[in-house]
């Protein structure tokens, strides 16, 4: 595809998603019915899309439209182009595939205040509670494509030596002062998944903000731990990979874990999955990684940004409440338990373990830790609280 197709291609999935299909689905169901696309074309395609997500109300702005009702791929494109000095007159120029050409009418507006910083206008108040003076610099942030990162299985080997054999295999890195076990991917991250390194266990895809996280639970050898919304089970390898734990995961769907043991197996951990019916608590450790905005993640998952709004928001810090509930009956009398979200959000944070304080007295906070997307990584939150 030339770099005009491309770009074409970006635009109609991105009218696809502006009318409300997910962006994911959009994608896979574009590359479904375009089989001449390689995957060079499918990954610059998949690119221009989530570089226009990340900013789409600044980029609609200077592509001639506005957010959200008037608005297009095709002006989204345009101010995407604008906003990265590309040549548009080279690109929407009609030929073959290419868009068409660029009329008056498509002039751009510089975009100002919020619309500058693509924050949702209903979200600023509590963004800017949030982030105080770090407010302007964390959305400007979350306008860019967040770095690569992977975590170093220690049980495997050291920084050092997983930093020689991905060198060798052209993948540079470089360590993060956020994590020991993190290195950021300087080039080469598309041989990522091909590495000995990453086939072998030496390596996992992890952001640098979750390695700070896990490594922020004092994980002691011989704890029973239990990853209570453990997922694909991101955290309870990180875990497994810092101290000897008889590791259970859990998640309400059960399904969601399904990659776990292959994961578990190549990294040389072992993890335990569990149903709901069948656990039954008496844990050092049960860390409850929440579903939540994923505002600190928007960069990776740049849609979420515009589809959340306040009754979603509401059903989700009720969730919240209830996985901490739920979470808190498999603790031992004496164990801790850790609530993490990667959201920036308070009302997603402090104020969910605050509310669990007030109404659970035997347990008090021991530390918590906020990470905004300007350390590095992801925005996370954890708070990690004793039970008496
Ligand atoms: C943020 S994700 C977990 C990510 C995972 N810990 C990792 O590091 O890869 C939240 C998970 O919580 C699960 N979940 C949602 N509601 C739940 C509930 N009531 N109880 C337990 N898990 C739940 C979801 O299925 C989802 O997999």
């Amino acid at each position: 595809m030339t770099p005009g197709a491309r770009i074409a291609a970006a635009i109609a999935v991105l009218d696809r998603i502006l009318a409300g299909e997910p962006a994911e689905k959009a994608l896979v169901n574009w590359a479904r019915n375009s089989r001449f696309a390689g995957s060079g074309d499918r990954s610059a395609v998949r690119d221009h899309v989530f570089d226009a997500l990340r900013r789409m109300r600044s980029a609609s702005a200077l592509g001639g439209g506005r957010w959200p009702e008037a608005t297009s791929g095709r002006s989204l494109m345009l101010g995407v182009i604008r906003a990265q000095g590309g040549d548009e007159a080279a690109l929407f120029n009609g030929q073959g595939h290419a868009p068409a050409a660029v009329s008056e009418d498509e002039s751009p507006r510089n975009p100002e205040g919020l619309e500058a910083l693509d924050c949702p206008d209903w979200l600023a108040p509590q963004l800017r509670e949030a982030l105080g003076p770090q407010f302007e610099v964390v959305m400007a942030a979350l306008q860019s494509r967040a770095p690569v990162f992977l975590r170093v299985n220690l049980r495997l080997s050291d920084v050092d030596g997983a930093r020689r054999i991905l060198a060798a295999e052209e993948i540079e890195t470089r360590p993060h002062p956020l994590s020991a076990t993190a290195l950021e991917v300087v080039s080469g991250a598309k041989k990522i998944a091909r590495s000995e390194a990453y086939l072998n266990g030496v390596v996992e895809l992890q952001d640098v903000a979750s390695q700070a996280v896990v490594a922020a639970l004092d994980l002691q050898d011989g704890q029973r731990v239990l990853d209570f919304c453990a997922g694909g089970g991101g955290k309870s390898l990180a875990m497994a990979a810092l101290a000897d734990l008889q590791i259970d995961a859990h998640d309400i769907s059960y399904a969601r874990m399904s990659d776990l043991p292959a994961r578990a197996a190549r990294a040389r951990a072992e993890v335990t999955l569990k149903d709901t019916a069948s656990l039954s608590g008496g844990y050092d450790l049960v860390l409850a990684d929440a579903p939540c905005s994923g505002s600190g993640a928007w960069r990776r998952q740049p849609d979420a940004r515009w589809r959340l709004d306040a009754a979603g928001l509401a059903r989700l810090t009720a969730l919240q409440a209830e996985v901490l509930s739920n979470a808190s009956d498999q603790v031992a009398p004496g164990g801790r338990l850790a609530y993490a979200t990667c959201s920036m959000l308070e009302a997603e944070n402090g104020a969910q373990v605050a509310a669990f304080l007030a109404a659970n007295p035997d347990y008090r906070l021991l530390r918590d830790l906020r990470l905004t997307p300007a350390d590095g990584g992801d925005g996370f939150y954890m708070a990690l609280l004793q039970r008496d």
